[in-house]
Parts: structure tokens; sequence; C-alpha cells
């Protein structure tokens, strides 16, 4: 197995480097060069399976020897052994033909948790065989950011410094970020937008020689090892409700396009996946692409569900990568005009094919309130306001009635207490591991959004540039 970068012009590497790499030496992003297949016997064969043996039955193909099975399930079982649910990722009926996938367990209650509980032990795993170090730098709406520092906080091999746009995440998020003082964690509050944070450490990642002084590595969804861990749960839920013998859709909150570029990964692997029905709130470019195919960003509004309030979706370009018959350099071209444009636009062959699977919802504050009120005075439950948007979403797709639509719930209602209490009148407790969340000491910097400030800031906190200079 190895994996190409989307603008084809960067070294195929193997599993172990794409883990460290981050971002692709031409700015891509990187792909495996074919798609493991799962049949309908393997499908039929995971029935049985805990959410640990079937990660390892799903993501073994994916590391192509570069870690034995052994000791990659071993990373694996001591990952979602750190999951408050024992299913790690329940599935919950909503209504006669609509389930809710609760990805929210793990130790920061978002879906990040699944794939970075994993990422950080296999950071270690990798750079203890190395003898290595590196230097982590993300960005983040508010879920990432707490995910990463959670799976990497004390880790001797790794520094982590975390952006993430001043005032606009909830003060939970901000909170779980920023009370983390060990002394390899940094924060940043960046005066800016998500779109300037990731901007920025794409910056840093295009540097190459910033990049090799500090050993770069990422945890947003550039990373390969993100999507990867993310598949498994599409499989999961597949097979859960009746794959390989009937198909499923998703509907998936989104907005950097890492999440539903996985239920997209899932079914180029075999999956039996009737649509991907992307949920996006006012911050909609995704959902008029699906209307219009033109891709065309406008300036990011602050809403109900802030890790949502992006505009320019890192992993789109995943999937223009195969819409453009995995032409790198037409990928990059167009990646080109859009960093100079803010546009581009597919043809009507294209758009054609990219809506045979996938469709576009916007829901609105509104929308996603009433979501919330519905579902908790139909049955008491409580619907973050991401969740909301995916069920919004839904609803709205009309699909046939004979396939179950799963909806990705994203993020447990407690990181978001204002919001939940302003549609159902309760504010929902964090977990006991958190209780005591508003009284802990914080840390972080406020930093302006100017890069050379930002990378002068990370290079100071690395412990390896410090050996390196
Ligand atoms: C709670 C929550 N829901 C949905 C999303 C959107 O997911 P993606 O960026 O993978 O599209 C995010 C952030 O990524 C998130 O934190
Ligand atoms: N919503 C995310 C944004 C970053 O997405 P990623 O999947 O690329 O890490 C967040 O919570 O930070």
């Amino acid at each position: 197995m190895s994996y190409i970068s989307t603008r084809g012009q960067a070294p195929a590497l193997a599993f172990d480097d794409v883990l460290l790499a981050g971002l692709a030496r031409d700015g891509g992003l990187y792909v495996p060069a074919a798609w493991p297949r799962l049949t309908p016997d393997d499908l039929r064969r995971f029935r049985g399976l805990s959410y640990a043996e079937l990660a390892v039955e799903v993501m073994l193909p994916f590391l192509g020897g570069t870690i034995g099975r052994d000791d990659f399930a071993r990373l694996v079982t001591d990952a979602y052994g750190s999951f408050a649910h024992q299913a790690v990722v329940p599935l919950v009926q909503l209504d006669a033909r609509t389930w809710m996938m609760e990805l929210f367990h793990g130790p920061t209650l978002a879906f990040k948790d699944v794939a970075l509980q994993l990422l950080g032990r296999l950071f270690d795993h990798v750079l203890a065989a190395r003898d290595s170090r590196v230097t982590i730098v993300g960005a983040t709406s508010g879920d990432t950011g707490s995910a990463a520092i959670e799976a990497c906080r004390d880790r001797d091999r790794v520094d982590i410094v975390i952006l993430h746009p001043r005032g606009r995440t909830s003060e939970v998020q901000r909170r779980q970020m920023t009370s983390v003082l060990s002394s390899n964690v940094h924060n940043v509050a960046l005066e800016g937008t998500f779109d300037d944070c990731q901007d920025a450490v794409k910056a840093m990642f295009n540097d190459a020689a910033y990049r090799d002084a500090l050993n770069l590595s990422a945890v947003n969804s550039i990373n390969w090892a993100r999507i990867m861990a993310q598949i498994v749960y599409y499989v999961a839920a597949a097979v859960a409700l009746g794959a390989p013998d009937r198909e499923v859709a998703f509907a998936v909150p989104t907005g950097n396009f890492g999440n539903v570029y996985a239920a997209y990964a899932a079914r180029q692997m075999g999956v039996p996946v009737a649509k991907l029905i992307v949920g996006t709130n006012e911050n909609d470019i995704l959902a008029r692409f699906f209307a219009s195919g033109e891709m065309k960003a406008d300036g990011v509004v602050p809403t109900l569900s802030p890790s949502m309030d992006i505009q320019v979706s890192s992993n789109f370009e995943r999937l223009l990568f195969d819409l453009m018959d995995r032409d790198g350099a037409a990928v990059a071209t167009c990646m080109a005009g859009f960093r100079e444009t803010g546009r581009f636009e597919v043809s009507q062959g294209q758009l054609a094919r990219v809506r045979d699977l996938f469709a576009g919802h916007r829901c609105d504050t509104a929308g996603t309130l009433a979501v919330m009120q519905d579902a908790y005075a139909r049955s008491g439950y409580l619907v973050d306001p991401h969740s909301a948007v995916g069920v919004a979403a839904a609803h709205a797709a009309g699909l046939d009635p004979s396939v179950p639509v799963i909806v990705m719930g994203t993020a447990h209602p407690a990181k978001f207490p204002d919001a939940v209490e302003k549609a159902t009148g309760l504010r929902p407790p964090l977990p006991r591991h958190l209780a005591d969340l508003y009284d802990r000491p914080e840390r972080m910097d406020i930093l302006a959004n100017d890069i050379q400030i930002l990378k002068e800031y990370v290079r100071a906190r690395s412990r390896v540039a410090r050996i390196n200079a």
C-alpha cells in the first residue's frame, strides 16, 4: 500500500511516513494509490466483531505491513478502551428510518477522539521505533484541538501547538484546550477565523526548510491516518443495519469535509452506500456546490454550530482528485485558481457524477433549534447543534424510505450548553471527568494573524528545532 499526493508532484510514501508527513510536499493531500476492497463476505464476517476488532480488520490493509498486526491490535484496543460507552460508537434509533451514531463518547466528547485517540498512540509507536520527535501544528474550530491535545499531552516525543480562532469556540471547547497545562502543549487564540488558522498551518507545511527544521506533523484531517480511522465507524454502522444485503445512507454535519470523505472512502472500499448527505450551517459553500457545481468562498459567519464555521474545506481536494480521474496536475491548477480567485467550477458531467452520490443541505439557526426542540419534546433526547444539522439534512434528503439513514452524532450536547439550553430549556451537565472544567486555570497566547509571528511562536516551542539548531 502506498500513498500518492492529490497534486501529483510529491513522492509516494508508505503508511508510517504518511502518518508523520501531514501535508504532501507539493501542497496536496495524501490518498491511497488504490482502495483496499471489502467483499460482501468480509462485511458478513464483520457482524459479530467488537468495535476494536472491526477497526483492526478495516485498517490493517492501509498499513501495508509498516506496523505488525499484534502491535496494531494492541494500540487500537488501548485507544478504544478510553471510551465511556462499551459499544464505543453506539447507534440510537431516532425514528422508523433514522439512526444517530453517537461518536462522542471519547474523552473530549466529540467524534475527533475516535481517530485522535489512535493517532496519539500511532505517533508514539512510530517515533519510538525511529527514535525521533515531531512538532505538531494544528488548526481547530474547537474539537480537533482538544482531542489532539488530549491524545498528545505529556508525550515525550511530541510538542503540540494548536491554533483556534479567538472567541469563536464554545467556552467548554476553549477550556478543554487551554486548561491542559502540560509542558508540551501550547494554545494560540488567533485573531481570525478557522480558515485563517488552517491557512497558517498549511503555510508552515509549505515552507520546506521550516517543516524540516521542526519535523512538522499534522493532527488535522490533512493527515491520512485521521481519515483511515474515521472509515471504521461507517463500516460498523452499515454492517449493523444490514450491509452487504441492504444499502444505507449517511447524513454528515460537515465543515472541513473529512468526516464525509471517510464515508466516501468506505463506499470506495465496497460498503453499499446509497447516498451521502452533507449538512451545512449558514456557512453553506458545500451545499451551494452540490446544487450548482460552483465552489465559491464567502466570509465565515459565526453560528450555533461553531465547529462547522468553515468555508474552505480541506478534504474536498481528495474528492476532486477522484472526480478529475486522479489527474494531479489538473487538481493543482484548480486549487491554485481557487486560492487566487476564491472560486472554481466543475463541468456538468462531473457535477452529475458527484450528485449521483452526494447531496447537500443547508440548515440555519432556526432549523437547528427546531431539530433540537423536536428531539427533546418527542423523546427527551438531547442533540448538540452540529448533529442537529445532520438530522435536518437527513430529513430533507427525500430518500427511498426503505433506505436507513444514519446521522453522524459528532458532539456531546454538554459541549454546547448555551445552544442546548436555548432549544430545550435544559443545560446538560458535563460528565464527571470534566465536572470541574470551569474551575481549572487556563493558559493560552493571543496572537495576530501574521504568519511570521506564528512561525516564530511555533519554532520557539519546538524541542526538535532546538535540537536541530
Ligand atoms: C462537532 C463537529 N461536527 C462536525 C464537524 C465537521 O466535520 P468535518 O470537518 O470532518 O466535515 C466538526 C469539525 O470538523 C465538528 O467538530
Ligand atoms: N471542526 C474541526 C475543524 C478541523 O477539522 P479537521 O477534521 O481537519 O481536524 C475542529 O473541530 O477543529
